[in-house]
């Protein structure tokens, strides 16, 4: 396919809106096209703010849409490609290495793809990590497995290092697939790639179980955890109501942010305490929770309980700090805290409870996207290649307010989304699980 042949193709695909190459770059991520409501709410910026710039300008900041662009920047017949995904697995990641390398071979034709091993240590000849060639037969089923096929790590590597290994394999467009830590770690590529003048497009794809990146509504793989962590949540409901006094009691995933545990409990409303790291929690006082879950047990016999990895990190401050390669601070485990809290409780009071406690984790995020989480992949990855074909550079690909947008990384590196316990999520946990008492209390 000739390059003119493309870009007539990728004219076709959609409506284009603006051009930005990378040689015309410091024009940066934003424009000003976009002034519908939605935009104006999607930035985030103060409604005084905003109206005062609609009456002075005449226009508001936006984001810009993500799709196909008249133009594009590189020379498909000469670029080359690379992915690498970083950090802990996710629902979605093979369908995203999938959609990456089919978008760009067979819509804009380009012939070299390549798979960067095990995260940020396949940039590093140190670890003798091979690249995979990611051709359409190499990637054709790979979405049916979990997990990434080109692996993952954590640990930070020197991004000299990188660069140079981005210089030797030529690289064009470097797409990286991760959360808060690789949005930081691509942010410093992309000031490296600047400081050396380099012609490279860098290209997150967000992703994350725990749903708390900066300005994406939603993360793939989120969906499918839901899903299972559904499951998780019935099998316990189930458990705990087949004894007397039975509990329920299920960890789940979500660092700093309680949206999976939150949007699982509200699927089922089986689960009657929810535990997040937003909200701070009594364990032993009049209106603590476990004062609470006595009341439930002895009024209903049995309980669910709901907690998210984060939450009630307050009652481990006597033990030491400790962070995984990446910095990440290693959370102490509040499940098997509150499991042996509630069992000495419940001891002293001699009600005899039967304690079940589901730790499904690892197991939610390593299993393949549910078809829902497989379309909103396809719909990432290929905007992704998109914006790295048209030149565009230092931004993730988002879906903010129904549009998918680019979002410079400056904006969402080093922030995180949670659950606002005013807002209509966490209200809804509070009406399903009748539990206002115990977080006001
Ligand atoms: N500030 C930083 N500067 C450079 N590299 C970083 C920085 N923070 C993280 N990284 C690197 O980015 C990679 C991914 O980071 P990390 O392990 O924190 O996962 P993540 O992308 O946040 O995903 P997850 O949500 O699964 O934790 C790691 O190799 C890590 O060392
Ligand atoms: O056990 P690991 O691989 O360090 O990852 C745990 C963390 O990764 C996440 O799943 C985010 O990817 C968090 O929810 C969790 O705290």
């Amino acid at each position: 396919m000739k390059t003119t042949d493309i870009i007539t193709r990728i004219q076709t695909l959609g409506d284009a809106a603006i051009d930005s190459p990378l040689a015309s770059r410091s024009q940066g991520g934003y424009t000003q096209n976009f002034v519908s409501d939605d935009r104006r709410i999607a930035y985030n910026v103060d409604p005084e703010k905003l109206a005062a710039d609609l009456k002075t300008h005449g226009t508001v900041p936006g984001f810009e849409s993500a799709g196909p662009r008249k133009k594009i920047y590189f020379d498909p017949s000469k670029l080359k490609c690379a992915i690498v995904t970083c950090g802990g697995l996710c629902p979605g990641l093979n369908d995203i290495i999938r959609s990456v390398a089919l978008e760009l071979h067979h819509c804009y034709g380009v012939r070299h793809i390549y798979g960067m091993k095990y995260g940020l240590q396949g940039f590093i000849p140190q670890y003798g990590h091979d690249t995979v060639d990611l051709t359409p037969d190499y990637v054709s089923q790979i979405m049916d497995m979990g997990g990434t096929v080109l692996g993952s790590s954590r640990g930070t590597q020197d991004m000299d290092d990188i660069l140079d290994c981005l210089e030797r394999m030529s690289i064009g467009i470097l797409f990286m697939v991760g959360g808060d830590g690789t949005l930081m770690a691509a942010k410093k590529i992309t000031d490296k790639i600047k400081e050396r003048n380099l012609k490279i497009s860098v290209i997150v794809i967000p992703k994350t179980i725990d749903n708390d990146i900066f300005l994406v509504s939603r993360s793939f793989g989120f969906d499918t955890a839901v899903d299972i962590s559904t499951n998780a949540i019935k099998g316990a409901h189930n458990e705990a109501a087949g004894y007397p006094f039975g509990i329920g009691l299920i960890k789940l995933m979500g660092r700093h942010s309680g949206f999976l545990a939150a949007t699982a409990a509200l699927a089922q409303q089986d689960a009657n305490f929810v535990l997040i790291p937003e909200i701070d929690i009594d364990l032993y006082g009049p209106s603590g929770f476990l004062t609470a879950l006595e009341t439930r047990i002895t009024q209903r016999k049995h309980a669910v309980i709901v907690v998210a990895e984060g939450a009630g990190q307050k009652f481990f401050t006597d033990q030491a700090t400790e962070y995984d390669p990446s910095g990440n601070i290693r959370l102490k485990d509040i499940g098997v805290f509150i499991k042996n809290e509630i069992t000495q409780w419940f001891n002293e009071k001699q009600i005899p409870v039967t304690l079940k406690y589901i730790d499904p984790s690892y197991m939610i995020r390593s299993l393949p996207a549910n078809a829902n989480d497989s379309v909103y992949c396809g719909f990432l990855g290929r905007n992704a290649v998109h914006a790295g074909m048209a030149g565009k550079t230092g931004l993730l690909i988002s879906h903010w307010n129904n549009h998918y947008v680019h979002i410079p990384m400056e904006a969402s590196a080093g922030k995180r989304k949670q659950v606002d316990p005013h807002g209509r999520l966490w209200q809804s946990v509070l009406e399903a699980t009748g539990q206002g008492s115990l977080v006001n209390g």
